[in-house]
């Protein structure tokens, strides 16, 4: 049996709301937050609701010990307690169904929440847990942490959006030396290559990583989800199509409370005050 399994996925994959911001911490130190399917599944799960709930204004994930998440948990077997059969093999399409139902659903739950999620990057992100990182919004590292495309270490192709994320992020050549080396890269490199955001002394992850998440969770909520989901398409659309999405955004920001208090505070001479609506 699994750690995981010992413990319960609650426990494992811990949620926390505090002044608006919905901090999502996996908590399996012992495994470097080696991630199981229930774990999988918990996040996805916590992220489609934080992108719902209209208290939840920003979103920071994060992690415990010296891993931010190690990728897929390649130690747990589903059904694999006491007395379990060897695994049946997976029929035609079973992976491809696991890829897309796993690793490409929380993937894309991180783009698709509409409220800004950061990464307070702890530790070693890995496979999975790499592109867990590297698909949120703002990416903030510990100077200790490292981020490796290590599929390659196991014989395995990137999934999870690996190739569709570190193509946008770092170009066609530096994606492929990534995935074929499968080095590990230190946060410093990160921040040269355009991974990160900011790098900061292990010390400060949470205090650095709590100031901008509170800075966005008083914010323009709706116009950061419209911006967001303005720049995910970027690099996807024609600019007719680009500039189209563009004022329809525009159009429907100016419908929503905030997007007519930024512009009368600014008249009255006073700070905005941000509802989120
Ligand atoms: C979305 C996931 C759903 C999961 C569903 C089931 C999965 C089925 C497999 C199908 C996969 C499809 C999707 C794949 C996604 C991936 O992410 S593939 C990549 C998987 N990850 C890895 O290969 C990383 C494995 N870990 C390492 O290579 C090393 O730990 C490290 C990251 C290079 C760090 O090395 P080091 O600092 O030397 O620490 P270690 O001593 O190796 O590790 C400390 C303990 O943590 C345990 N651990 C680390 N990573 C994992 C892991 N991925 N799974 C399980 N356990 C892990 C490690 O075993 C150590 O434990 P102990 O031996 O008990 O001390």
């Amino acid at each position: 049996m699994s750690e995981a399994s010992e413990r319960s996925v609650e426990q494992t994959v811990r949620h926390e709301l505090s002044g608006g911001v919905g901090w999502i911490t996996l908590d399996r130190p012992e495994a470097l937050n080696a991630i199981d399917a229930g774990q999988r599944d918990r996040l996805i799960a916590l992220l489609r609701q934080a992108s719902a709930d209209p208290d939840t204004r920003a979103v920071v994930l994060t992690a415990t010990g010296r891993g931010f998440c190690t990728g897929a948990d390649l130690r747990s077997r589903p059904g694999s307690g006491p007395g379990a059969g060897p695994p049946r093999p997976p029929g035609p399409g079973d992976v491809a169904r696991t890829i897309r139902d796993g690793a490409q659903a929380l993937v894309a739950a991180v783009l698709d929440c509409e409220k800004p999620v950061i990464a307070a990057v702890n530790g070693i992100a890995a496979g999975i847990g790499a592109h867990l990182a590297l698909a949120c919004d703002l990416v903030v590292a510990a100077e200790s942490a490292r981020f490796i495309e290590i599929f390659a270490r196991r014989g395995l192709v990137p999934d999870g959006g690996g190739a569709y994320l570190l193509t946008r992020l770092v170009g066609v050549h530096k994606a492929k030396e990534l995935i074929f080396l499968a080095d590990d890269v230190p946060a410093a490199e990160a921040l040269a290559l355009g991974l990160v955001n900011r790098v900061v002394p292990d010390d400060d992850l949470e205090s650095a990583a709590r100031e901008w998440a509170e800075r966005l969770a008083v914010g323009p909520t709706r116009a950061f989800a419209l911006a967001k989901n303005l720049v995910n398409r970027a690099l996807e659309v024609d600019r007719a199509t680009a500039f189209r999405e563009e004022a329809d955004a525009v159009e429907l920001n100016m419908a929503t409370d905030d997007g007519r208090e930024g512009v009368r505070a600014f008249a009255e001479r006073r700070a905005p005050e941000f509802s989120g609506h």
